[in-house]
């Protein structure tokens, strides 16, 4: 998609990628940077976790967290009725600021850009309000290679994008970063691509010529990855529940895509997350945080969420 030239509507950066490719670590970092000025930050994610707005509210102009669902399918309506608040504010602020506003939606780990650009374009009061600038993808080098041989999403993400970031190349030889480029490259021939480690920007090494991965056929039609929400005791024993955690992480960390959770510490809001079975170390957060700790998302699929908080009660009660 080419954005069209300034027109007086309100520019929309739409933010995807996978669960867990980077985007809030990425968007985070272009905001301290000044990359998207003061722009208002719309934050789908896909299970009403609850960190990302903490994480962004200091350095953008406002934090909208839509949580009525995926922004692209049952939380589309939600999506289209913040952007026509944004669209009102927009035509309320002085003719100055409103050149220079500017809207970034992350979208959850688990939507289609396209469909979120075709919702806009779809909508008679949005189109003549909002420009899609562009349609930013990021896809994690560290994974690319289990999610695109078995998540139609993970695909039709890259299909969609305008820009692809890779993100986590630090994390992976050359090799595999040379097959990660030639898979992206092929499912997108036009898109630019760049890469990033934790938000900065990395410059491409020149990369061996070698074959994308082999992707096999998929449909999108599989069971549907879904959140789960575990509310964690106040009185649980942590060095237990870590346990619980690790080994299931280890066990089903093929099934779990995504795991994030906010616990209550001495030193404050702690925030523990894992993209399938790579545990990232701990982050202790701004104190705002407080107010949603110890709860833990659960995304994934092949398991049932009653399972999990039964297993985790046995566990840790005895
Ligand atoms: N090594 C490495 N880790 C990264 C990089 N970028 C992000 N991470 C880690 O990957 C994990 C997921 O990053 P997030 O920024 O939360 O990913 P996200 O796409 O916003 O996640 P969801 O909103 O749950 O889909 C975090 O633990 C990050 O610290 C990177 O470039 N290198």
């Amino acid at each position: 998609m080419i954005a069209p030239p300034e027109d007086g509507r309100l520019r929309l950066t739409i933010l995807g990628g996978y669960l867990g490719s980077g985007k809030t670590t990425w968007l985070r970092h272009q905001l301290y940077e000044g990359g998207f000025g003061k722009a208002h930050i719309l934050i789908n994610e896909a299970a009403e976790t609850p960190v990302d707005d903490t994480l962004l509210a200091s350095q953008s102009a406002g934090v909208t967290m839509l949580s009525g669902g995926c922004a692209c399918c049952t939380g589309k309506d939600d999506l289209v009725n913040a952007l026509k608040a944004l669209c009102d504010a927009h035509s309320r602020q002085k003719p100055e600021d409103r050149k220079t506003a500017q809207i970034v939606l992350e979208t959850s780990g688990l939507a289609d850009p396209a469909a979120i650009l075709d919702a806009i374009q779809q909508d008679s009061v949005l189109v003549h309000h909002i420009r899609v600038a562009e349609i930013i993808v990021l896809v994690d080098a560290m994974n690319a290679a289990d999610q695109l041989r078995t998540e139609h999403l993970g695909r039709a993400q890259i299909e969609a994008a305008d820009r692809i970031i890779l993100t986590k190349v630090d994390a992976v030889p050359d090799a595999v970063l040379a097959t990660v480029v030639a898979t992206v490259r092929h499912l997108n021939p036009v898109a630019r691509i760049e890469a990033a480690v934790k938000g900065e920007p990395f410059a491409l090494p020149d990369l061996p010529a070698v074959p994308p991965y082999d992707l096999p056929r998929i449909s999108d039609g599989g069971e549907p990855i879904q959140p789960t929400k575990i509310d964690i005791p106040d009185d649980v024993d942590w060095a237990t529940f870590s346990i619980w955690l690790s080994a299931l992480i280890y066990a089903r960390g093929d099934d779990l895509v995504r795991v994030k959770g906010v616990f209550d510490t001495p030193a404050g809001p702690l925030l523990l997350q894992a993209v399938r079975k790579s545990v990232q170390p701990p982050e202790l957060l701004p104190p705002e945080a407080a107010q949603r700790q110890n709860q833990i998302v659960f995304i994934g699929r092949g398991y049932k969420g009653d399972d999990l908080r039964r297993s985790l009660d046995y566990f840790t009660r005895g």
